[in-house]
């Protein structure tokens, strides 16, 4: 059985908007994950991207955490205590930031409280931190645009809802960092113990822009049915909230030169179902894998703070761009923080059991 992935190319897109939308709306009505190709972006800005976050995550744990996770605005430092449960190890750390730095926020004016950076690796951190976003924003806003004209809907609200210079705007991007694998966990993967390194979820936000690294494979998507379970997007704070089982993964390995992007909680909700969020892990390493490091780079579109959104059939309730990341957020550190772990051991027996599931393959297209 095979899975259509597809590769759009949205160079020149003003000239070829009508044939990008509907390529676009096809790859997202259906599988929800796709590959970009032609968006402009020099392979040399995503190394640099790549060092700037290599940089912040070699920090010492006790520098790193001068800037804790917010749940409120999703940014920050996770990691140290993200430890799963078979062999003690670390598995995950993140670390993210939006325009305004790990900035909380002024909840009484409703914008960010101000720029907050790592000072410690110096001044130009932030510009190549600002620089990125810039440039993968406005990816994002191409293929947001290139969604609302398939769908008859008015592309100016793309601009205006997702305006980068607001001092509203929450997205923001992550850099993922995944240790390289130990012995215990080469044990552990051996009698098909070994959780993923992040389990499956659903972003919760509108649209994800991803850069993998070469050769960092590990990433795998399970369109289908799962999708059609909208109660759990109804659920705001869904994301990692649930174990699903007994999916079938389909591996979506990097490619050179593309871009990796998939539709989120947030798009799924503002076209009352009809494009879809889908499931997506990062599997646990086989034998035979490669047993380093492994880094990616997501960048999260978000609604301004108080930009509302809902679909025209009004079929889910309306949530704000804040709503998006807080409730997520704080669903996430409530889960953490569970002295059962109820949820970390759910998680890791169900889904280390289903491991050994072989693969439904990607069919390109
Ligand atoms: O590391 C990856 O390839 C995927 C990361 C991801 O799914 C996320 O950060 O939400
Ligand atoms: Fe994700």
């Amino acid at each position: 059985m095979g899975r259509k992935v597809v590769t759009v190319d949205i160079s020149s897109f003003e000239d070829r908007k009508q044939e990008i939308a509907s390529q676009l709306l096809d790859a997202s009505k259906d599988v929800g994950f796709f590959y970009i190709a032609g968006h402009g972006i020099p392979q040399e800005d995503f190394a640099k991207a790549l060092k700037a976050g290599q940089a912040f995550l070699a920090l010492p744990d006790d520098v790193k955490a001068q800037w804790p996770f917010n749940p409120d605005s999703y940014l920050g430092h996770r990691g140290p205590d993200e430890l799963e449960t078979v062999t003690g190890n670390r598995l995950w750390e993140w670390w993210s930031v939006g325009r305004y730095g790990t900035g909380g926020y002024d909840f009484k004016n409703q914008k960010f409280a101000g720029e907050e950076w790592p000072e410690v690796l110096g001044k130009e951190w932030a510009q190549t931190a600002l620089d990125f976003q810039e440039k993968v924003h406005r990816v994002a806003v191409t293929i947001l645009k290139a969604l609302f004209i398939a769908l008859g809907r008015d592309e100016a609200i793309i601009d205006n809802a997702f305006d980068i210079t607001s001092e509203e705007n929450p997205s923001f991007v992550a850099w993922n960092y995944y240790p390289p694998v130990t012995e215990e966990q080469e044990a552990a993967a051996k009698s098909g113990k070994l959780p993923p390194r992040l389990h499956a979820h659903a972003d919760m936000d509108v649209l994800t822009i991803l850069y993998q690294r070469e050769g960092d494979i590990g990433l795998e998507i399970a369109p289908g049915n799962e999708i059609e379970d909208l109660s759990l997007i109804e659920d705001v704070g869904n994301i990692w909230n649930h174990v699903p089982v007994a999916r079938e993964w389909t591996p979506l390995d990097p490619k050179p030169g593309l871009l990796t992007v998939n539709i989120g909680d947030g798009l799924t909700r503002w076209t009352d179902g009809l494009l879809k969020s889908t499931y997506h892990r990062v599997r646990a390493p086989k034998e035979g894998d490669p047993k380093g490091a492994r880094y990616s780079i997501p960048y999260f579109v978000n609604p301004k703070l108080n930009y509302v959104i809902q679909g025209p059939e009004k079929r889910f309730t309306p949530v704000t761009g804040f709503d998006l990341l807080s409730k997520t957020g704080n669903a996430y550190v409530a889960r953490k923080n569970d002295p059962e772990k109820t949820w970390q051991k759910k998680a890791y027996t169900e889904e280390g059991a289903s491991l050994a599931a072989s693969p439904v393959t990607a069919v390109e297209a």
